[in-house]
């Protein structure tokens, strides 16, 4: 293990670079704070600037608790410290994770202001307002039959260093999880792994309590390793620097954030030291941040990662321990037992969706009967991905209900309505470029064996069974020869290939396809039209498409939107001869009619 064994060998070397062991110390804390900053940020894209409020609160708490003698052990009142922290990021995830982007950031650094503006009225009695909490008892192992003293130095470097550590292997295996490949799908493309059946919001709140669990615990340890909990913990300054740390050592990599420390903290001590820079140092120390960051574009750490890879030949981290020789059938949600070949599965009555004065859906009634392949077509602007969209549960309608399997699904959400066994692939290819084929199909597969949200942050990723499901959503799709390359390098119908395979991998047995063919040469649409024939056993489908060659080819009835409503429906010999239907695609239906 390479980071125990750089924690061990860093006293022996760093020294020598004129590190001493405070700050050492001091950099091992910055990096356990940053290790849950880097699950929050690095892994699944939240940005927060309210990191300090976690930090303060399991610091003060820690630091009040032992001075006071409340809990005189010291191990506890880090325990209560920590707890107290991820208490807070229950409340603040809660109320933040509402808002995405911007908004969120803005919201978490409100409330770490909240909090510092607490911490010097309200809470100054416990928290010693500006003056902070001195006299940190220093900390004391009770090991029932010897108690250790932890003196400053190297002891408490040895303390913390073996903390870090805990908590480096804690935050390394949830990378590894289950849990964790989903935070990486919601990194990448978060509305997507909602229609894959993840429950994101649980996602993101549990990752956001790991983060303020991770913060209080450093906090803790800061108080303890200065005997003195500073006030400015709780400070924009701190959320800030933590951002810059973590920004320049390399977001996503768990070591990245140790990295930024490290440099940053080097030079904030070394710069200050050379008397001729005066107060020059501060812009070094900005020059040295831009220049590293626009060089590493993922930080140092990032970069490091790369050379090893491209020297080892190592596959992403992810995917550690898949193994492709374990290949089975895809599983497909069982059918209800009630359904039978050619019963309703999907039903749409009266649907209508309005954007203020403009209907895209009016009163559309629809049904998609079990084992069936329906197509639906209709000119541009006819309002079919409307229609798609609320089929699928990604809009609300403005009237009319949707029913699958005879159960009202209309408003229950994109998220249940592909738990319950229905799934979408969309026009515009929604995949998680930043993953290779494998991670993208484990996305579905994950949602499908675990439900919308599990919390098995400590769990093993693979299993055989996931494997087997996994290889077998490639081989449907193949992608066989591509699946460990990352998305982004693929062409645009491998793509398309991929985005059928994500909503197959579902297990779901109704599928809705959004345009399958859109945007594909000849040679790629003959291979996904065979595609979507050799999937048809045991599903039901629905198809948007341009392609009335294809349409025609692959459907047993279509259905016809013209402004928004439903113009006809029949079998495809019966569309073709529709006089209304050559009427709308040539645009002159209303005067004809007329
Ligand atoms: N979010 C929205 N806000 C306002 N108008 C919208 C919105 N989404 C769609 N529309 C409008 O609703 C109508 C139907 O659009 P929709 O995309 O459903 O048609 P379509 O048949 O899928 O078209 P295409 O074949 O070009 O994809 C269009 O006039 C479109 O501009």
């Amino acid at each position: 293990m390479l980071v125990g064994l750089g924690l061990l060998v860093a006293p022996f070397i760093l020294p020598a670079l004129g590190m001493s062991p405070d700050l050492l110390t001091r950099i091992l804390i910055w990096g356990l704070f940053g290790l849950g900053f880097d699950l929050l940020f690095g892994y699944t894209g939240l940005l927060s600037f309210g990191q300090a409020a976690f930090y303060g609160t399991g610091g003060f708490v820690t630091a009040y608790l032992l001075t006071d003698g409340v809990v005189p052990n010291m191990l506890l009142a880090l325990a209560i410290g920590t707890v107290a922290a991820a208490a807070m990021g229950l409340i603040i995830g809660y109320l933040t994770l509402r808002r995405t982007g911007i908004y969120f950031a803005m919201s978490t650094l409100a409330f770490g202001e909240m909090f510092y503006f607490m911490e010097n009225s309200v809470f100054k009695d416990y928290t010693g307002g500006e003056n902070g909490i001195a006299g940190v008892p220093p900390p004391e192992l009770s090991l029932g039959f010897i108690d250790i003293h932890i003196s400053s130095g190297w002891p408490m470097y040895w303390f913390v260093a073996a903390l870090f550590f805990l908590g480096y292997l804690i935050a390394r295996r949830i990378v590894r999880s289950p849990f964790g490949a989903v935070l990486k799908a919601i990194q990448g493309n978060p509305k997507r792994a909602m229609a894959l059946g993840h429950s994101i919001q649980s996602y993101k709140l549990i990752v956001f309590v790991v983060a303020a669990a991770y913060g209080g615990l450093a906090g803790g340890l800061l108080g303890l390793f200065q005997s003195y909990m500073p006030p400015d913990a709780f400070a924009l300054d701190t959320s800030a620097q933590l951002v810059i740390q973590t920004v320049m050592g390399g977001a996503g990599t768990l070591l990245g954030p140790l990295l930024g420390a490290t440099i940053w903290l080097y030079l904030y001590e070394g710069l200050q030291q050379v008397g001729s820079l005066g107060p020059y140092w501060k812009l070094i120390l900005g020059i040295v941040f831009v220049v590293l960051v626009t060089v590493f574009r993922h930080g140092v750490a990032g970069a490091l990662i790369t050379l090893f890879r491209s020297r080892k030949q190592l596959p992403g981290d992810i995917d550690d321990g898949a193994s492709t020789s374990v290949a089975g059938s895809l599983d497909i949600v069982p059918p209800l037992a009630t359904t039978r070949p050619g019963a309703p599965v999907l039903e749409a009555r009266g649907v209508s969706k309005h954007y203020g004065g403009l209907k895209a859906n009016s009163d559309i009634d629809f049904t998609l009967r079990e084992g069936e392949l329906h197509g639906v077509i209709g000119p541009n602007g006819a309002g079919k991905s409307t229609f798609f969209a609320m089929l699928a549960g990604e809009l609300p309608t403005t009237t009319g209900k949707v029913f699958f399997r005879g159960q009202e699904i209309t408003g229950i959400g994109v998220t249940s309505v592909c738990q319950l066994g229905m799934s979408k692939s969309y026009q515009i290819n929604q995949l998680f470029e930043h993953l290779t084929v494998r991670q993208n199909i484990m996305i579905p597969v994950l949602a499908r064996l675990r439900g919308r949200y599990r919390a098995d942050l400590l769990s093993n990723l693979h299993s055989d069974h996931l494997d087997s499901q996994v290889n077998a959503a490639i081989a449907l799709v193949d992608l066989g020869h591509q699946a460990d390359t990352q998305v982004s390098e693929m062409s645009y119908g491998e793509k398309r290939r991929l985005e059928i395979g994500l909503a197959l991998a579902t297990g779901a047995n109704v599928l809705l396809f959004d345009e399958p063919l859109a945007g594909l040469g000849p040679e790629e649409r003959v291979m996904v039209v065979g595609l979507l024939k050799s999937i048809r056993q045991g599903r039901s489908m629905v198809i948007v498409e341009h392609d009335m060659d294809a349409m025609f080819e692959l459907a047993e009835r279509i259905t016809v939107l013209y402004e928004g409503r439903k113009l006809t429906e029949g079998t495809p010999e019966e569309i073709r001869r529709d006089p209304s239907v050559q009427a709308a695609y040539l645009g002159g239906m209303d005067d004809e009619s007329a």
